[in-house]
């Protein structure tokens, strides 16, 4: 039976690691499938991993449609197996419900992959559909941290080095701070993301690198 499984986690938990292991995988298998991506930290038109693999895909643009696009592949004789979905979470709720219209109609296996929320804690509208939709939600295994050591659940936008929580939903950016980024991205657990102390706030908080990671009860909170 096919199936739309969202494979979800923080940023930086190796979901496009994972996209290209399967890919690589079902390929090997002698299945078809077609790699889709959308505002790629690579470019246009590629799926890129941190571990430094990088493949070329379909950039999913705002009136792609997942059926024509698969229709015109198969009809052009192209085996179509499997999608593999990067970055789902930019996708809109129709181009979902395509994703979902494929599985069930002609039994095409959807993978996708994204983060759920944004840096204010909200489900992107895609990841929303897709949850609402999916016959499964996978968590990734490999655990993003935070900089107190707990497993990250959030994604916080730092900008010049103070985390942020206003803004505009999409803002491409990595979790390495690049020396010409403006907007960065840190993994937090809830506790440091609701007290919007990120690294550079609990350096701040205590400057001495002996004493992290360190117990927030006994540390002051730094002025937002
Ligand atoms: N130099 C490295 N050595 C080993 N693993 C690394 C290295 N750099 C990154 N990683 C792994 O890659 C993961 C990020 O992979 P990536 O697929 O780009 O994540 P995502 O798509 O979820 O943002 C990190 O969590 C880490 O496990
Ligand atoms: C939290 C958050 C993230 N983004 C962007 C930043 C990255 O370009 C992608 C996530 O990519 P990854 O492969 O999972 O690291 O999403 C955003 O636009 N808005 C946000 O709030």
């Amino acid at each position: 039976m096919a199936e739309l499984v969202f494979f979800s986690g923080t940023m930086d938990s190796g979901k496009s690691t994972l996209a290209l292991q399967m890919d690589h995988n079902h390929r090997a298998r002698g299945r078809g499938g077609l790699i889709f991506s959308k505002l790629d930290r690579a470019g246009e038109d590629m799926l890129s991993s941190r571990l430094g693999l990088a493949t070329r895909a379909h950039e999913v643009h705002d009136d792609l449609d997942f059926w024509d696009t698969v229709v015109e592949h198969a009809t052009s004789g192209q085996r179509v197996d499997y999608l593999i979905c990067d970055e789902a979470q930019f996708y809109s709720p129709e181009q979902i419900e395509q994703l979902a219209r494929l599985v069930d109609e002609m039994g095409i296996d959807v993978f996708a992959f994204g983060i759920t929320a944004d840096f204010r804690t909200q489900l992107f509208p895609g990841s929303r559909r897709l949850i609402e939709l999916a016959d499964r939600v996978q968590v990734l295994q490999v655990e993003a941290l935070c900089w107190c050591g707990k497993r990250a659940t959030h994604n916080a936008r730092v900008v010049d080095g103070v985390m942020v929580v206003e803004g505009e939903q999409v803002v491409v950016g990595d979790t390495q701070a690049g020396t010409e980024t403006l907007v960065e991205y840190e993994v937090l657990c809830r506790r440091h993301f609701m007290r919007r102390m990120n690294s550079a706030a609990a350096r701040v908080a205590s400057p001495s690198p002996d004493v992290l990671p360190f117990d927030l009860e006994i540390c002051p909170v730094p002025p937002a």
